[in-house]
Parts: structure tokens; sequence; C-alpha cells
């Protein structure tokens, strides 16, 4: 059901130090500005790569869902990894079908499409991300 790694998202208590270090430590030279999404609860931006990309976020509001995260690694660190599927609501439901925990309803994610939250219990201590596809990205 999976489909391409879309990104890798990598807690930060400072986007702005994070950029800095993937720039200027691993000479990245493709970096989005951040910008807040309130409903997630966080800042991102985009690290782009040749072949994907990584999403840095840093908590935004008191209910961010990446702070008890960032209380337990208060200098950052891996936090989820995002794979594409075609169709969120067909993946929500079998996801659920096999018993897994999926993480609140589909949201609008960072590229604009409906994303859910698998928890990390179901895979092995890694939260997953699933998103749909960008209409136009199909192959
Ligand atoms: C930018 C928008 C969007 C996109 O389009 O890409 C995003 O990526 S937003 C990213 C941030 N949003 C989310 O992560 C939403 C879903 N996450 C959650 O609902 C929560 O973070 C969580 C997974 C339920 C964990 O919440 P937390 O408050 O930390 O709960 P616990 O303290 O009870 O943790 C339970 C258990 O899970 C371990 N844990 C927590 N986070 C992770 C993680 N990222 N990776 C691996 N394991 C994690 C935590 O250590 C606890 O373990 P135990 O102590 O062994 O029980
Ligand atoms: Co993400």
């Amino acid at each position: 059901m999976i489909g391409k790694l879309n990104h890798v998202g990598v807690a930060t208590p400072s986007i702005d130090e994070s950029v800095a270090m993937y720039r200027d430590l691993l000479g990245a030279t493709s970096i989005t500005d951040k910008w807040v999404m309130p409903e997630q609860g966080v800042w991102v931006c985009f690290v782009n790569l040749p072949n994907s990309q990584i999403e840095l976020i840093e908590p935004y509001g008191d209910k961010s869902p990446i702070t008890a995260f960032l209380e337990k690694n208060p200098k950052g660190g891996q936090h989820h990894v995002c794979f594409e599927v075609e169709d969120i609501i067909e993946a929500r439901d079998a996801m659920k079908a096999k018993g897994a925990t999926v993480l609140g309803e589909p949201r609008i994610g960072a590229h604009g499409t409906p994303v859910i939250f698998v928890h990390p219990k179901n895979m092995g201590g890694v939260l997953v991300e699933l998103m749909e596809t960008p209409k136009g990205d199909h192959h």
C-alpha cells in the first residue's frame, strides 16, 4: 500500500538553528522559508534533497504534539517518517482494520493534501505519517 518516502520529520527547538546546520554542515542549498501550521501545532520548513525532503518542525502554541517529544529530547531528533498513499481514507480504514491506532482524523498537511499518523507502538517505535500523494504527482 505505501508509496514513496515523502519526507523524514525532524523535531527541533529552533528551526533557524537547524536550517543553519543543514546549510553550513551538510551544504544543503535548497531550503524553504518556515511557516506556521496552527492546526498542526508546528512551525515547519523543508530541506529539499534530490530524492526526498527533511521536514524541520518546531513547536507552535501550548498544545503542540511535539512538546513532549522535545522535553524527552531537548536538542531535537528524528520524529517521524512520511510515506505517500493514493487515498487517505482507504489508508486510514486499512490501518484501523488491521488494528493500528490512527491518531486523530485526516488533516491537511504541509503539502496541501490530507495526512494521518499511525502510533509508534504499531510500527516498532517509529511514528509514521501517511500522506495523500498530491494530484499530478501520480506515476
Ligand atoms: C507539518 C505538518 C505535518 C506534515 O504535513 O508533515 C506534520 O508532520 S506535523 C508533525 C507533528 N504532529 C504529530 O506528530 C501528530 C501525531 N502525533 C501525536 O499524536 C503525538 O506526538 C504522539 C505520537 C501520540 C505522541 O505524543 P506524546 O505526547 O509524546 O505521547 P506520549 O508521551 O504518551 O508517548 C507515547 C509513547 O510514544 C513515544 N513517542 C512519542 N513520540 C514519538 C515519536 N515521534 N517517535 C517514536 N516514539 C514516540 C513516547 O516516548 C512514549 O513511549 P513510551 O514511554 O515507551 O510509552
Ligand atoms: Co510530516
